[in-house]
């Protein structure tokens, strides 16, 4: 099969024309002749990005089908102009050794984007079978309880770490500090459920300083090992500039991003995560170090939960949010409004990650790179709404937010979203 895109906007202005010869990219070039075989997508006034790399989701299976599936999440991927996802390892059973990961990597075989599967930690975890196995990444592992419960203690990281670093896989660490959780912020809970609790005592509780100690520590600890340590989802300036400080890459979520503690009244329980909801000002210096180029990535830290889970107390709720549908489209409103430019976001969802979990052949438009490609008409935005997205959870915390949706997803050359509609067609794993 191939496939000509014609008078493509690339996201530096160039417009091109670009082919696809089975699952790479064959040429970008101003222009090209259509060949009989050719499937024609006219992309004039569109522009064309690198499918985008979510280096952090949580897909759900195997053990929690109920609240997404690897055909739902990875269909909302697909909407959303994301290619390649990685998977986290707190399901259950939790992927811990191979003989969980082989389970998840069968079920994966639904997905209908390219996919890796990260290996987790444990105090049951047996690192032989697991190493291995073609790991993404070693984590995220946790340094506080989240989803899942799989907090552990530092003598165990520091073992991981150095086991990651003799298998050169890199490490992604949830950096948050639970000794400096402030327990007196339970008193100050309000009450209600659902969407009339207020996760602002949630943010209260897991406060902006356990994270900066958190990434300070598991820094150290990757020095001591030379591994390559990643730290997920960062959410304070202060975690961002002591990843970087100690030679770390970072990411940075969507909500942590778009939303502040401003918005953790209206949400209630649909606004509880871990890392919490921050102040607007911790918000708007994590939006500057994204534009500066200090963040290396967005990823979504995808984590689904039904309403039912949600509409209960804030205590008793599941921390997480989806947003694999949706990171894409509020980057490219914001760069429509000219908050962003349109390459940091092309670098930010696709390049960056690319590089830092070793995928040479993925997250960028050049030959011979995988034809992983996001077609969307920059002008159209739309409002972002709960019921049109396709995640099992049905529900957003961005809802009613403006946002600009893929029209056409190509993954290796395939198409596989086009305009609202699916084909039936698999991911790989991207580390076999
Ligand atoms: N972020 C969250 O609040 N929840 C995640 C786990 C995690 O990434 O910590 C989940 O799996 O639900
Ligand atoms: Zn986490
Ligand atoms: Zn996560």
């Amino acid at each position: 099969m191939s496939l000509l895109v014609t008078d493509a906007t690339l996201a530096d202005g160039r417009v091109r024309d670009v082919r696809v010869e089975g699952e790479s990219i064959a040429a970008v070039e101003e222009s090209l002749d259509p060949r009989e075989e050719d499937r024609i997508l006219n992309a004039a006034g569109k522009m064309l990005f690198p499918g985008a790399v979510d280096p952090h989701v949580h897909f759900r299976e195997p053990g929690f089908s109920h609240k997404e599936t690897w055909g739902t999440g990875s269909k909302s991927a697909a909407a959303g102009g994301v290619t390649v996802v990685a998977d986290q390892p707190n399901t259950t059973p939790p992927t811990i050794s191979g003989e969980a990961f082989d389970e998840k990597e069968a079920l994966a075989a639904e997905s209908a984007v390219d996919f890796g599967i990260s290996g987790g930690v444990t105090a049951d975890w047996d690192p032989d079978s697991l190493f291995d196995r073609p790991l993404f990444a070693l984590g995220e592992v946790f340094l506080a309880d989240s989803t899942g419960d799989m907090g552990i203690e530092a003598d165990l990281f520091a073992d991981a770490v150095e086991r990651a670093a003799e298998a050169d896989v890199t490490v992604t660490v949830h950096a948050e500090d639970a000794d400096l959780f402030d327990e007196s912020a339970r008193e100050r809970d309000a009450g209600g459920t659902g969407r009339t609790a207020d996760a602002d005592a949630w943010s209260q509780y897991r406060a902006a300083e356990a994270e900066a100690a958190a990434v300070e520590r598991a820094v150290e600890v990757g020095a001591d090992s030379n591994a390559d340590v990643h730290i997920a989802h960062t959410s304070t300036p202060e975690g961002v500039d002591a990843a970087k400080a100690g030679g770390a890459t970072c990411e940075v979520t969507p909500h942590h991003l778009f939303l502040s503690r401003a918005d953790a009244t209206e949400l209630g329980t649909y606004g509880r995560m871990n890392p919490p909801l921050r102040s607007e000002e911790r918000r708007a210096a994590m939006w500057e170090r994204l534009v500066d180029g200090e963040i290396d990535a967005v990823a979504t830290d995808h984590a689904p939960h039904t309403r039912a889970e949600k509409d209960v107390g804030l205590w008793e709720a599941p921390s997480g949010v989806p947003g694999v549908e949706t990171m894409l489209p509020l980057l490219l409103e914001a760069a429509r409004k000219g908050e962003i430019s349109y390459e940091r976001v092309r670098d930010v969802t696709a390049a960056n990650a690319a590089e830092i979990f070793d995928l040479p052949s993925k997250g960028r438009i050049e030959v011979g790179a995988d034809a992983d490609l996001v077609l969307f008409d920059p002008e159209e935005s739309r409002e972002i709404r709960g019921e049109d997205l396709h995640s099992n959870c049905g529900w957003t915390p961005f809802e009613g937010m403006g946002g600009v949706f893929p029209e056409t997803t190509v993954v290796r050359g395939r198409v596989v979203y086009e305009n609202g509609s699916f084909e039936d067609v698999s991911g790989e794993n991207v580390r076999d």
